[in-house]
């Protein structure tokens, strides 16, 4: 199958369900190579499920996806060596050195054994963790287990990089600390970057395109300022002042999510999932 030019995913149709639920509903997305693709929404959007389906872990029921052109039914082995997936839940092992996991990362994505050690300090340097990396990873900070999570999934030099929920339970300033690197990382060797987020801020600063996911589908895309314009022009031309400040991204998922968004889909910074990784991580 021939890859298409400048699309590091494709998902046409995509549709997963879990008994009577449907966590993904024909969801038509794409993702341009080289950019910050955020993928937001509330809990249970189908944010998870689209990025497990689209890193191999779940099954494609119906529809298509397509990493790199490579379709994921096909060519689940392929597809996943093209990528790095920092998932939720907790991927390093706290009675390891940092070095230690991400050197088990190294093995298992087949990084050549003589040049697994310079690899491994690159991708802990890439992520400021170089003088702690010979601790045990439970002594670590919640921000320090982020980023390391992070080098863990850099160290295989994937193509697409994707992160689900990276920030969610820490403090600002390690918040900003894990977009810088990923940022860092991205201007260096181009790679592109899927991520979900809650946080409709940090996807206004780091964020080439969003798309806004809810109940299974994208109801918006777009960069953060065309889809704040947007906002900003319908309500002008309802009569809202010229004056008024430019709408935020959460104005415009709440435009477009209306009223239901509370009651059945928790709302961004839903304590649920923050405690849930907040135990993990803190
Ligand atoms: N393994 C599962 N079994 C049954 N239902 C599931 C399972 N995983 C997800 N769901 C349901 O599918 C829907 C979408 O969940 P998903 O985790 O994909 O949403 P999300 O947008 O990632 O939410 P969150 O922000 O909380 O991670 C929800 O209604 C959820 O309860």
């Amino acid at each position: 199958m021939t890859p298409d030019a400048g699309e590091a995913v494709s998902c046409t149709g995509l549709t997963h369900t879990f008994g009577d639920t449907t966590a993904v509903d024909r969801l038509d997305l794409t993702v341009h190579e080289g950019e910050v693709f955020g993928l937001l929404g509330p809990n249970g959007a189908g944010k998870t499920t689209a990025i497990r389906c689209i890193t191999t872990l779940l099954p494609v029921p119906a529809g298509m996806v397509r990493v790199f052109g490579r379709d994921t039914a096909e060519d689940a082995m392929a597809v996943r060596r093209l990528l790095g997936y920092v998932p939720q839940q907790l991927s390093a092992d706290q009675s390891l050195t940092g070095r230690e996991n991400v050197a088990l990362f190294a093995r298992v994505f087949d990084v050549a054994r003589k040049e697994r050690a310079e690899r491994v300090g690159q991708a802990l340097a890439a992520v400021d963790l170089t003088a702690a990396a010979d601790r045990l990873v439970g002594t670590y900070s919640g921000g320090m287990v982020r980023r390391l999570e992070l080098a863990q999934a850099l160290v295989s030099a994937p193509r697409l990089l994707i992160l689900d929920e990276p920030t969610i339970g820490l403090d600002p300033i390690a918040r900003t600390g894990v977009w810088e690197h990923i940022n860092a990382v991205r201007a260096a060797t181009g790679m592109t970057v899927l991520v979900t987020t809650h946080y409709m801020d940090e996807a206004d600063q780091y964020c080439d395109r969003v798309g806004l996911m809810h109940h299974g589908r994208i109801r918006a895309l777009g960069t953060p300022v065309r889809l704040r314009q947007g906002l900003g022009e319908r309500r002008r031309a309802a009569g809202a002042a010229a004056t008024d400040p430019l709408p935020t991204l959460e104005d415009v998922f709440r435009d477009i999510a209306g009223s239901g968004l509370d009651d059945e889909s928790g709302d961004f910074r839903d304590v649920r999932s923050t405690r849930r990784t907040a135990g993990r991580v803190g």
